[in-house]
């Protein structure tokens, strides 16, 4: 497990923990000739995730283990080995899966960073610029703390927010990324504030994110209906700051003031609905 530090303290992650990447905000401000989409989106990192070893030579190119393994291709097609052939570097992995894959939150994108990272580590030669090619998410998770996010995914300003407790919650539906972007009635939304403000507390923050939106959240529901299930149960867990989806979809999850609030709202859901996956985390 990741060391997730006490209180305003970032969480000490070692190169190869792929955390959960969570949007709490994603503007859709246009779409690119070449079809792909302008993005502004806080982004913002948890305390759960995959893990990502090296290892020995001789050893198959990739083993995916862990609960959420099920599904995850371990041939070329896998982010990580893809990363690392576009590093020009030949590794062998261990992947630990404990994140949702198609959810919303980053999970090859995470374990692909987590291989660069390793790979920057083994070689001496940090991860070349350009990463967004293998994923939009890629560069934001290499940093794998708060950012705002900009162009595709390529322009990254950090964010100071405060440790945010929440609940992350997956009702086991895969959503595609690009029909989720292909369904959007408007390509055209108003992007966040020039200005994020410095916040003191996790009220403010979250004030201030609840002004923002999810412009992917309704053709999401269209996709899978469930979503709007999962938003309707989270907004009134006691507690619930917030409720919004991440990403694509269809992961959502709640903002809390503190983290028992999120410990006893993850118990209620996973009481509610056993099929989900509902965990309680910190964001940072
Ligand atoms: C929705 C986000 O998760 C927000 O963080 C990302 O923008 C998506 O990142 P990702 O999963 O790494 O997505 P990619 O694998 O790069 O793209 C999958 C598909 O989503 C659509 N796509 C993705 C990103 C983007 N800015 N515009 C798009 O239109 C494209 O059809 C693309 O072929
Ligand atoms: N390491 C990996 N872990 C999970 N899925 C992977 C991985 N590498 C490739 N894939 C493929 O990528 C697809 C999308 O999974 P991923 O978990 O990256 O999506 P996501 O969480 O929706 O991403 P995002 O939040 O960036 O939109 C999966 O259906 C799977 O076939």
């Amino acid at each position: 497990m990741a060391d997730a530090g006490g209180p305003g303290h970032a969480p000490g992650f070692g190169p190869g923990f792929a955390p959960a990447k969570v949007n709490l905000t994603l503007h859709v401000t246009a779409q690119r000739a070449d079809g792909l989409h302008e993005l502004d989106s806080l982004v913002a990192f948890a305390d759960i995730g995959d893990r990502l070893e090296l290892a020995a030579a001789g050893r198959p190119l990739l083993s995916v283990t862990g609960p959420m393994a099920e599904g995850v291709p371990f041939d070329e097609s896998n982010l990580v080995l893809r990363a690392a052939e576009w590093m020009g570097e030949s590794a062998a992995f261990t992947l630990e899966k404990h994140l949702p894959a198609a959810a919303g939150i980053g999970g090859g994108s995470s374990d692909a960073a987590a291989g660069l990272r390793l790979l920057a580590e083994r070689s001496g030669r940090p991860v070349p610029p350009g990463s967004e090619v293998l994923g939009a998410d890629v560069p934001v998770c290499l940093h794998a703390r708060a950012m705002r996010m900009r162009g595709i995914g390529e322009r990254l300003a950090p964010v100071n927010l405060p440790v945010l407790p929440a609940l992350l919650v997956n009702p086991r539906v895969a959503v595609p990324t690009g029909a989720v972007f292909a369904g959007l009635s408007s390509k055209t939304h108003p992007p966040m504030p020039e200005v994020i403000p410095e916040f003191d507390a996790v009220r403010d923050a979250v004030g201030w994110i609840a002004r923002q939106r999810n412009d992917l959240e309704a053709p999401a529901i269209e996709i899978a209906p469930v979503i709007g299930e999962v938003l309707d149960r989270l907004a009134v867990l006691p507690g619930a700051l917030l409720a919004r989806m991440s990403g694509s979809g269809a992961t959502c999850f709640a903002l809390f003031e503190g983290v028992d609030q999120a410990k006893a709202a993850e118990r209620a859901i996973r009481a509610a609905r056993p099929a989900w996956w509902s965990v309680a985390t910190r964001l940072f």
